[in-house]
């Protein structure tokens, strides 16, 4: 058996001609729609996806102001600057690129941003909106996995769902999507992560197993139930190089799976301008 291939790029571009037109509809009323960026110290794969996002933001009209700081940068500089967009009316949604230098404190960098303008849907608020249910910017790799799921027509309502990992960008916020009351959602969610012992008993039995977990090749066959879904959310980078969590013989026993390249990260992106453009109506309305 050779699984059918779930690729993120059709979900992607399906998303971003809605926001093109979104960001049509707010310059035609004089707005223009703006996602701002900051990049903290020289890492060079985070400054190649502030290309790619500075880049599809031009394609989709949007402003894109940038501010990068250097590797020495204190967490007063990064707050300033936080502090600078949030204060800033034309500045409607802002993202600081993960990770920055290990001296500063991303999450209280997270934390002081205006959660009106949180694109990533990481702020405390934003996830406390997420797990009661309340309307709020999504995160973004949670809420492109729900999307390529129902693109691709996979059900999901009362199925067996099987998260490896429970990260808080990831198998944490999915869980909670997932089991969401909504047609794409409603799904039996087990969350389980690799320090329980006999974790490949969860994911066997897994109708959409979703790896999750940040570590290269974690999944393999014998993990996988036969014909099931695998989505593989999870990666590792090495510089540019990915290092998926799915390997690639699941394909072999799975019965629809994610490709390893242009799966989960291609709606990751998309959702941010999703988040970004729903930012800049709501300021603006
Ligand atoms: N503030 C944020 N920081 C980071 C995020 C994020 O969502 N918000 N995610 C990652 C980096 N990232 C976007 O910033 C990102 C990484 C990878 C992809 C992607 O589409 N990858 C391709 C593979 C490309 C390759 O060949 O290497 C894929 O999955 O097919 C999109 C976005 C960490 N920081």
């Amino acid at each position: 058996m050779s699984a059918r291939l779930l690729p993120g790029k059709p979900v992607a571009d399906e998303i971003l001609r809605d926001v093109s037109e979104r960001a049509a509809a707010l310059r035609a009323r004089g707005v223009a729609p703006s996602l701002a960026t900051i990049l903290v110290g020289d890492d060079d794969a985070s400054a190649g996806y502030i290309r790619i996002k500075q880049r599809q933001a031009a394609e989709l009209g949007f402003v894109s102001p940038h501010e990068h700081l250097p590797a020495s940068a204190s967490q007063a500089d990064v707050l300033k600057v936080v502090e600078q967009f949030n204060d800033d009316r034309d500045v409607h949604g802002v993202l600081i690129q993960y990770p920055i230098p290990g001296h500063l404190d991303y999450d209280a960098a997270l934390g002081a941003l205006d959660p009106d303008k949180d694109v990533d849907g990481m702020h405390p608020l934003n996830m406390g909106r997420l797990a009661l249910g309340m309307p709020g910017p999504l995160p973004c790799t949670p809420a492109g996995i729900e999307a390529l799921l129902a693109h691709h027509e996979i059900p999901v309502a009362g199925r067996e769902v099987v998260i490896l990992g429970r990260g808080a960008t990831l198998g944490r916020p999915l869980a909670l999507l997932l089991a969401q009351k909504r047609p794409t959602a409603n799904a039996a969610v087990t969350v389980v992560h690799t320090g329980v012992k006999d974790w490949p008993r969860y994911t066997q039995r897994a109708d959409i197993l979703i790896a999750a977990a940040g570590v290269p090749g974690i999944i393999q066959p014998e993990h996988v139930k036969p014909g099931g879904v695998v989505i593989g959310g999870g990666v590792r980078y090495e510089g540019r190089r990915l290092l998926p969590d799915v390997d690639e013989s699941c394909e072999a026993v799975a019965g629809a799976i994610t490709p390893r390249v242009g799966g989960v990260g291609p709606t990751t992106v998309a959702m941010l301008f999703r988040n970004a453009i729903t930012a800049a109506e709501r300021a603006t309305a």
